[in-house]
């Protein structure tokens, strides 16, 4: 019965070991059509260098092809990924496939090779070994898709930059991905060259690249089923037309092609995501004495009162506009700054440059000891930085758990290697993730909502999940791009609760934000810019009290009284050029205006409750 069904079971099982070196790549967001090439190396060379059979038994002889062709593979990988990986999308793909096809032309070239005759290879592959090889892959992938590592390429699949804002190096996680679809890659080759029985360059062409691409895509890249389920439809497609005694040879491509569109149209996720993803929530939250924290990795936070931030001369210029230009400012731990001014002030330049996402062109940042501008974001954000965005940069296809266990990548251990292990302690470390997360998740009150998809979660959730996420890093400072826009009243006043309890415990913040009431609610200091420069800069009774920044919000006492008023959402400009209307974004009308509707028209009295620093 096996015996009958054992050429198309054993085309399913290479297929998906191919499919797989795809996937491993498309977890990470990256295009690679390469793959054929890696293939191709690896089995010439296993095909050439392995020893016979005859000499050594022939399982032994297939293992040490399989190594040499899984380690040509991946060398070919980083020799091809060192120049490639600052590539996106589409020119990864073509730069990738250059490669395959120059491996292909070389290959067919060489005499050793025997040229577009082929390599004559020993079969000894037998079904039982394919399956076993792929069960071996499938399970490496499973492991990996909970561990921090495969958290960390999801991410960058989802946002990169956001990515690296929490810390992740990008750089090394997408060559560490492109490396293993090489080793994979050079598996499949070894692997096919040794059942096939005769391999020749053009076994590793454009087509077989595509098609491998195809059944991983059609699969999914979303789960680590996904190749496998490619696979077997793409193989039992002519077995069945076979059977129904349909033998025409375009229905296989056509259908192929065909589901290739629905997927792309309809199931991004590919057929893989059909399989509800489960969210694995932990029974209990701060379990143990400490509440597992003494599974994460320790910060160092900055002692009261120390500098965090220390900005001297910093400017920014746009081919002549000059976003932020001079401005000098000093932020001590335990400090809630809030950065107000008009639309187009320099407010996000300024924190993009604080937090390392945009290099400064005049002036000097140290940031936490670190001088930003000349160093990659995600060691700013290791030094202690995070932030949330001012557009939400969610990683919408994971669930908010999920996104918050990202966020927490630079506080949680490592534990693929020990996942794969099965090691007790991946265990207890990821436990301890989790519960983290869960609780940043309560922080923020999102606790109910830990498994739904970022992006299904309300505008104002999204925020607050954002938050969460930036929390989890267990920053020394957090930035805050507009938190509370899309929240109503009463969220934007919880929010500006968690933001004084949040520095209550030290941490320093600095935010953005148009809501002047909460700002001077909620901030110990308050910085006011125009124009990329700071016109005012003190506790929130100097800014209520402050002419430059009356004028700033409220407009000259000479211009008709419409030109500028906070509940209206315009800002009168200082220079008398008329109000910037507020960008038509997707803020609810509460969160426009800056203020609450029953002071409407003048700015609220200041907290002057003091606050602690520690
Ligand atoms: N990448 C860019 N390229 C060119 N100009 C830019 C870029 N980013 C910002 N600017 C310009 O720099 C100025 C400051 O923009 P920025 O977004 O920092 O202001 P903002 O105070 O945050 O405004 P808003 O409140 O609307 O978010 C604007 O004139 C903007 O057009």
């Amino acid at each position: 019965m096996l015996a009958e069904y054992a050429t198309p079971l054993t085309f399913i099982a290479l297929g998906a070991v191919f499919a797989y070196s795809f996937y491993a790549v498309l977890i990470a967001g990256q295009l690679s059509l390469g793959q054929a090439g890696f293939a191709s190396v690896a089995a010439f060379s296993a095909a050439t260098l392995a020893p016979s059979g005859d000499d050594v038994g022939d399982v032994p002889a297939l293992l040490v092809a399989v190594v040499i062709g899984m380690a040509v593979g991946a060398l070919a990988a980083v020799v091809l990924g060192l120049p490639t990986m600052h590539l996106r999308g589409v020119y990864l793909a073509i730069a990738t496939l250059g490669f395959a096809e120059a491996v292909r032309v070389v290959l067919l070239n060489l005499e050793w090779t025997g040229g577009a005759q082929g390599l004559g290879v020993p079969r000894i592959l037998t079904v039982g070994m394919a399956w076993t090889a792929l069960a071996v892959v499938a399970y490496w992938f499973w492991r990996m898709g909970r561990s921090r590592y495969g958290r960390a390429l999801e991410a960058i699949r989802e946002d990169e930059l956001a990515a690296r804002s929490m810390g992740i190096d990008v750089g090394r996680h997408r060559l560490a991905a492109f490396v293993t679809a090489g080793a994979v890659a050079g598996l499949y080759g070894v692997l096919f060259a040794y059942y096939v029985r005769l391999i020749a360059p053009g076994d590793f062409d454009f087509s077989a690249a595509v098609e491998g691409l195809v059944t991983a895509v059609v699969g999914g890249s979303t789960m680590f089923l996904g190749p496998l389920l490619g696979s077997g439809f793409q193989t039992m497609v002519p077995e069945i037309q076979r059977a129904v005694g349909v033998e025409a040879g375009w229905i296989r491509p056509f259908l192929a092609g065909l589901l290739l569109l629905v997927v792309i149209l309809f199931l991004p996720g590919g057929l893989a995501s059909l399989i509800p993803r489960r969210t694995r929530m932990p029974s209990s939250v701060g379990g143990g004495e400490d509440g597992g924290t003494s599974h994460l990795a320790a910060r160092r936070h900055p002692t009261p009162g120390e500098t965090v931030v220390s900005l001297s001369g910093l400017g920014k210029e746009y081919g002549g506009v000059h976003a932020v230009r001079g401005v000098d400012l000093e932020i001590g731990s335990g400090e809630v700054v809030g950065l107000i001014g008009p639309n187009g002030a320099g407010k996000t330049t300024l924190v993009n440059m604080i937090s390392g996402l945009v290099p400064p062109s005049s002036g000097s940042a140290t940031v936490l000891g670190v001088p930003v501008g000349r160093t990659p974001v995600h060691r700013v954000a290791a030094a202690g930085v995070s932030r949330t965005f001012q557009h939400s940069k969610l990683f919408n296809r994971l669930s908010a758990l999920e996104n918050v266990l990202v966020g927490a990548h630079l506080v949680s251990r490592p534990t693929f290697l020990r996942r794969l292990l099965w090691l007790p302690s991946a265990r207890r470390d990821e436990r301890a993730s989790l519960e983290h997360a869960a609780r940043c998740l309560q922080r923020v009150g999102l606790g109910d909502l830990a498994g739904n998809r970022a992006s299904s979660l309300s505008y104002g959730d999204q925020r607050r999940l954002e938050i969460a996420r930036a929390l989890a890093s267990d920053p020394s400072l957090l930035i805050l791009d507009e938190p509370a826009a899309g929240m109503n009243h009463v969220e934007a006043a919880g929010l500006s609760e968690l933001i004084r309890s949040l520095a209550r415990g030290g941490l320093t913040i600095l935010f953005i934000e148009h809501n002047v009431g909460m700002v001077l609610e909620t901030c110990t200091r308050v910085v006011v810019l125009d124009f990329g420069e700071v016109i005012a800069s003190g506790t929130p009774e100097e800014i209520a009290a402050n002419p430059a920044v009356i004028e700033a919000y409220l407009g000259t006492a000479d211009e008709e009284p419409a030109a500028g008023s906070i509940a209206e959402g315009t800002l009168a400009d200082p220079t008398g050029g008329g109000a910037h209307a507020m960008p038509p974004d997707t803020r609810t009308p509460d969160a426009v205006t800056n203020v609450d509707p029953g002071s409407a028209g003048t700015l609220p009295p200041p907290d002057t409750t003091p606050r602690s620093a520690t």
